[in-house]
């Protein structure tokens, strides 16, 4: 369980990014975060990841309060998250395989086991037919593929994806969408901030946060019957 009770987040130039957010969210919850540029979507997640800490008020992961983790137990938190960036951060004149085999360097396990892993994410994907490819040479949605086959290979409790459709059409943005929502178990949260939540079948359960200058307001569809987007 994910738990934020007046967190604020104020970079050191003065920006107050995060203004007193309070939310919970429940393991294996789909999570959808919407909000203008500039409202803060970027900055919860790096919360959530542990790359900046709050200014104020307590964010805490499971039991522990994220502020309080020593390094290692902060390393093993973030082991647990499989992050997808919007600039998917892959390493271009290496093969597919190699990269996904990147999200498991962390593992001290043999690489035949790294690398069954690896594969087996890229065929979840359904990208195993270019395994042996390089990453240059796949087409823009191929590389995205990628980058989330490296974020699921660890099999994370949480999976963060940051504006995943943002350069797609609105097939592929829906596809991209209905594959991330796909690893959404009982278990295993996904928050994806996007624009195109509403692209996603009715019958979808999910939690909707709205991010307005730093500001949260959070609704669960079903709640009261009513879509969210
Ligand atoms: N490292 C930083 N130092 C100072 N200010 C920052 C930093 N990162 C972000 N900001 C500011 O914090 C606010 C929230 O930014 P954030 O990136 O979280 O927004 P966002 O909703 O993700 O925007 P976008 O949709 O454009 O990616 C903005 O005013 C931004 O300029």
């Amino acid at each position: 369980m994910i738990s934020a009770k007046d967190v604020s987040l104020v970079y050191q130039d003065g920006t107050l990014a995060l203004d007193k957010v309070s939310v919970t969210l429940k393991e294996g919850e789909l999570v959808f975060l919407t909000g203008p540029s500039g409202s803060g979507k970027t900055s919860f997640l790096k919360l959530l990841m542990g790359m900046e800490l709050p200014t104020a008020g307590n964010l805490t992961i499971g039991e522990s309060a994220i502020t309080d983790m020593g390094r290692k137990e902060l390393r093993r938190y973030r082991q647990s998250i499989g992050p997808v960036f919007q600039e998917f951060r892959l390493i271009e004149k290496r093969t597919a395989l190699e990269n996904v085999m990147l999200g498991l360097r962390f593992l001290e396990d043999y690489e035949g086991r790294i690398k069954d892993m690896a594969l087996e994410a890229l065929n979840k994907v359904g990208l195993l037919h270019k395994a042996y490819g390089c990453v240059e040479q796949l087409s823009f949605g191929e590389a995205q593929r990628v980058a989330i086959a490296r974020a699921v290979v660890r099999k994370p409790d949480l999976i963060l994806a940051d504006e995943p459709t943002g350069n797609l059409d609105q097939e592929n943005a829906v596809k991209i969408l209905t594959l991330l929502a796909s690893f959404q178990k009982e278990n295993t949260t996904v928050i994806i901030t996007t624009h195109a939540a509403h692209l996603l079948p009715e019958d979808r359960e999910f939690v909707h946060l709205r991010m307005e200058s730093g500001k949260m307001s959070a609704e669960r569809s079903g709640d009261s019957g009513e879509k969210l987007l």
